[in-house]
């Protein structure tokens, strides 16, 4: 089959199942100049060329091919079988009753497809089954009392006729032709009936059909292959006579559509039926089948070159992989479906009743299907918290919890089924099952209790919350007990007033709440627990004075919260203030005033005098503004607990902020790991209140335990709900707080990493002088790659604070040491918030650990390493095995464990994994060079001799900031 048309190189490639340098090296070699491109064109020249050199493997290829095809077609055949096992019901009943007249029309639509695998398979491939042959028929004869009778009949006798002599099939063969011929004309006359009757049988069959689809499956490939061994048996018998019967046969199949006057058949013959659609394919199948062919081509990959193995291999699948395949045999079974039903129509009027319980069943399936499919895309991703066990997470993924374990094992982690697993192990055994892992906050597990979204048009201005700021002795007290007894004291005569722990003032008619603990300790404990409790930071600078450490510090906290600065520039009442110093020194630390050109705000005051305070929180009102701060009041309240006390009268008292919503008297509600009743409320004047909306401090009553600052409080929607929601927070913290470092420590990077939680890595430097931050600090920001940032987020001479650690903690930082150590607060601190301290005498010390935390962030690089070369030097083919290479390690050695490629030619052709290494007749680990041994290769037979096998392993390399910035 010389082409005259030029065909691209790649197709002739595997038309001669060569490799395409192969093939340029036989063409450049008689003379033409070929390039090993895969569209390279091969001219008709150059074919007839490749012809002669490869005529021979392509003869064999083609062989193959067919020999594949054919397997196909029968497979697909057995798949509408077992799915129109109504149809055929219906069409084989009317045959026993009327001697197998009737149901021509639907037989001949069926058994070209049906039949015609049969005719040309190999007598290879039944060498490769032939256990199952046998087997086969006592299954077949179980089957066919249940779907027809007849047919049993006809099949028991079939098969001894076939087993007795292969001329009397052939004799057979011919007979039911005739009656086939007969039975078609028969069946137009009787379609009325048939279908009739066909409607009564389907209802059983299909009851039938679903039970024992799978066993119709096997049994029906058996017979199929017990046919052909009957009729290989007959064509090597008498091969004239089957060329003969062939065109017989589609001689009578045109006649048989024309002629209705057919002569009547007997049930003997009728048995023949089968036979006869054998000897149609063969006919056929040039003319008939080249759509086909071309539709399944893309399931070619899929499937194994050798037919036997093919049958090994699919049912191996199916047991793996039961789900996928089944969307795929839909697939197929619907397409098979509607080729049929257009072959139908096209020649018969068929059953209007089966057409449309067809289409109901079809539709049936097929929003099954989509339904399927919408599940597997949402199960794609798994919601969950860390540290679950094992066992919740083989529910999550819907395996055992054996799965589990085996997972961790093959990466070398023993666990037990109890055991908590860390959101690394987590992630990696959901990637093995192809499922992505979103890491979720244990509160945020409480869907019941989740903050309502809040509609646009709901929302309503509410007061700005404000926090002062500053270094020692600069007047943070002075200046809210002036802005108190001012705007609070004074305007509530008479009132006792009570600590809320916030207050309210009132400015050119708006409200503004004051948090009145000033300093950064409240603030960034706050924030620590997530609540971000302040809009606006107030930062108080001494004007005699100047920017002082902690000045910095409260820069810096409200940095890290995104916070904005109004600065207040205190005591102008004194001799000798320059504020002009303090706001180019602010300067420096990026807070730049209006006047110099940035956005921060500015007031000179005296909370001695009161002046410039009017100024102040104007300046605060207007920032507030900028900041377009709502909330919506009708709605359940959500605020954050300030600070709780036990009151020997009142019991647990907790002054409460309300951020959204309105707090009602009687409301349940959740805090953190502690529930309760508001029993009662009072504003800070002392007076009850039965509600307080956004923005309000309130101290509150009616907890159950004592909450913690910066706990979330939410009101829940009833109590009992509430309780159970505290309830298993307070599991969860405990369980978290005994495994889970609860800050960045520099241990810890790699799984926060997997937790999608770090790109970058925040440090605190305390030096004991000026000179060594600088050192250190220039030292630790080189090592900031592309992948991951070093971030200084604050440095200081002297000893690690406190502030240092609320810092750390707020910012999730660590702090490096040079030269200097914690104070016992800030250590007992930064025990109790697990913030991790690092102390340094020298400074590349302290720029090694860093870069081996940094490396420990980058991900780890996956390089293969080559184990064992192997040659192919034999091949055997054992049934139910598939191919076993005999083989020859000619290079290192070969494991069993490790994946493996086939080379053939220099050119990679699968990859895969060994399925059996064995030397002589025992299972091995491993062979090593000099030895021969047996490989079978998982899911892969196509193994030649001559082939090269590789053995290889990956292995992962932990990588070093060099590779990740070069
Ligand atoms: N002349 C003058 N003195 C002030 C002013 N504000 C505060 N002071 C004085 O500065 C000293 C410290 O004031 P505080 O308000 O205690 O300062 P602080 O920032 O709250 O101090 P800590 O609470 O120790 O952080 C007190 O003696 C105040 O009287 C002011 O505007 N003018």
């Amino acid at each position: 089959m010389t082409s005259k048309r030029p065909k691209p190189l790649f197709k002739v490639a595997s038309e001669f199942n060569v490799a395409t340098q192969s093939i340029v090296d036989t063409l450049n070699e008689n003379g033409f100049d070929a390039a090993n491109r895969p569209n390279f064109k091969i001219t008709s020249e150059m074919y007839g060329v490749l012809s002669a050199e490869y005529g021979d493997d392509k003869a064999k290829s083609e062989d193959h091919e067919r020999a594949r095809e054919e397997y196909e077609n029968r497979r697909n055949q057995i798949k509408s079988q077992r799915n129109e096992s109504v149809t055929l019901d219906n069409v084989l009943e009317p045959i026993e009753d009327s001697m197998g007249l009737e149901p021509e029309d639907e037989e001949t639509d069926l058994e070209p497809e049906d039949d015609s695998p049969e005719a040309t398979l190999e007598p290879q491939e039944e060498e490769g089954q032939p256990e199952e042959t046998t087997a086969d028929k006592s299954e077949e004869e179980k089957e066919t009392p249940a779907e027809d009778e007849a047919e049993a009949k006809a099949e028991e006798e079939k098969a001894k006729a076939a087993e007795k002599k292969a001329k009397e099939e052939e004799q057979k063969a011919k007979e039911a032709e005739e009656a086939k011929a007969k039975a078609e004309a028969e069946a137009k006359e009787k379609e009325a009936k048939e279908a009739e009757k066909a409607k009564q049988e389907a209802a059983k069959a299909e009851e039938e059909k679903k039970k024992k689809a799978e066993e119709e499956k096997k049994k029906a490939e058996a017979k199929k292959e017990e046919k052909e061994k009957a009729e290989s048996k007959s064509k090597s018998d008498d091969e004239e006579k089957a060329e003969k019967k062939k065109t017989k046969k589609s001689d009578k199949k045109e006649d048989e559509e024309d002629d209705d006057d057919v002569i009547r058949g007997s049930a003997g013959k009728l048995k023949g039926t089968k036979v006869l659609g054998k000897a149609s394919f063969t006919s056929d199948i040039a003319d008939r089948k080249p759509r086909k062919k071309r539709k399944r081509r893309k399931d070619r990959k899929d499937d194994d070159s050798s037919k036997s193995d093919s049958n090994n291999k699919t049912r191996k699948r199916k047991k793996k992989k039961s789900r996928r395949s089944e969307v795929d045999e839909t697939d197929v079974d619907k397409m098979m479906r509607e080729t049929l039903k257009k072959m139908k129509s096209s020649k018969t009027v068929g059953s209007k009743r089966q057409k449309r319980r067809r289409e109901r069943r079809e539709e049936r399936e097929e929003e099954l299907q989509k339904q399927q499919e919408m599940e597997e895309l949402e199960s794609d991703i798994i919601e969950t918290t860390e540290f679950i066990t094992a066992n919740e997470l083989a529910d999550l993924l819907d395996v055992g919890v054996n799965d589990i374990i085996s997972v961790c094992m093959s990466i070398g982690l023993m666990i037990t089924i109890n055991q908590r697993l860390d959101a690394g192990t987590i992630e990696l055994v959901a990637e093995e099952y192809g499922k992505e892992v979103k890491f979720i906050d244990a509160e945020e597990m409480d869907e019941d209790l989740t903050v309502p979204e809040d509609d646009e048009e709901d929302l309503e201005d509410r007061a700005p919350i404000i926090t002062v700021m500053g270094h020692v002795d600069h007047g943070k007290t002075s200046l809210l007990d002036y802005i108190r007894e001012e705007k609070v004291a004074a305007g509530e005569a008479g009132g006792i007033t009570q600590h809320v722990g916030a207050y309210e003032v009132v400015h050119s008619n708006q409200k503004i709440t004051f948090l009145d603990t000033p300093g950064h300790e409240a603030f960034t404990a706050m924030r620590s627990r997530g609540a971000q409790a302040t809009d606006i930071v107030i930062l108080v600078v001494a004007g005699d004075d100047s920017v002082m450490p902690q000045t910095i510090e409260a820069i810096n906290h409200a940095k890290a919260a995104g916070v904005p600065i109004v600065v207040a520039i205190n005591k102008m009442d004194k001799e000798g203030v320059n504020p002009d110093r303090i706001k180019s020194q602010l300067a420096e630390h990026d807070v730049i005033v209006e006047e110099y050109g940035g956005k921060v705000q500015y007031a000179e005051v005296s909370a001695h005098t009161g002046q410039g305070i009017e100024d102040l929180l104007e300046k605060v009102l207007i920032e507030a503004e900028l900041m377009e701060l709502k909330a919506n009041p009708n709605r359940r309240a959500d605020g954050v607990v300030l600070e709780a006390r036990l009151d020997k009268g009142k019991g647990i008292v907790s002054n409460i902020l309300v951020q959204g919503g309105t707090l009602k008297v009687g409301d349940p509600f959740v805090a953190g790991p502690c529930f309760g009743r508001v029993r009662a409320m009072e504003n800070e004047h002392g007076q009850r209140v039965q509600e307080a909306g956004p923005s309000t401090p309130v101290q509150l009553m009616g907890f159950d335990d004592m909450p913690q600052a910066g706990d979330k409080l939410i009101v829940a929607e009833d109590e009992k709900l509430a309780k159970d929601i505290a309830n298993e927070r307070m599991q969860i913290r405990r369980e978290q707080a005994m495994r889970k470092t609860k800050h960045m420590s520099l241990d810890d990077i790699s799984r926060r990493l997997a937790l999608g939680e770090v790109s970058e890595l925040n440090i605190i430097i305390k030096a004991d002088v000026d000179g060594s931050i600088e050192a250190l600090s220039g030292s630790l920001q080189k090592l900031s790659t592309d992948e991951v940032a070093v971030n200084i987020i604050h440095t200081g001479a002297g000893a690690i604070s406190e502030s240092d650690v609320l810092l750390a903690s707020a910012s999730d930082a660590i702090i490096i040491g040079f030269q200097v150590r914690p104070t016992s607060q800030a250590r007992k601190l930064a025990e109790s918030e697990e913030i991790d301290i690092r102390l340094f005498s020298v400074i590349y010390d302290a720029v090694d650990e860093v870069r081996d935390a940094l490396e420990g962030l980058l991900s780890p690089e996956l390089k293969e390493e080559m184990m064992g070369v192997v040659d192919v030097r034999e091949t055997f083919k054992v049934s139910k095995v598939g191919t076993i290479a005999g083989c020859y390690v000619t290079e290192g050695k070969v494991e069993r464990n490790n994946p493996i490629r086939l080379v053939r030619d220099g050119v990679v052709i699968y990859d895969g994994e060994i399925d059996a290494l064995k030397r002589f007749k025992d299972d091995v680990r491993e062979v090593s060079s000099g030895y021969e041994c047996g490989i079978s290769i998982q899911g892969y037979n196509d193994i030649k001799v001559g082939d090269q096998i590789e053995s290889y392993k990956i292995i992962e390399e932990k990588r070093t900031l060099e590779d990740s910035a070069g």
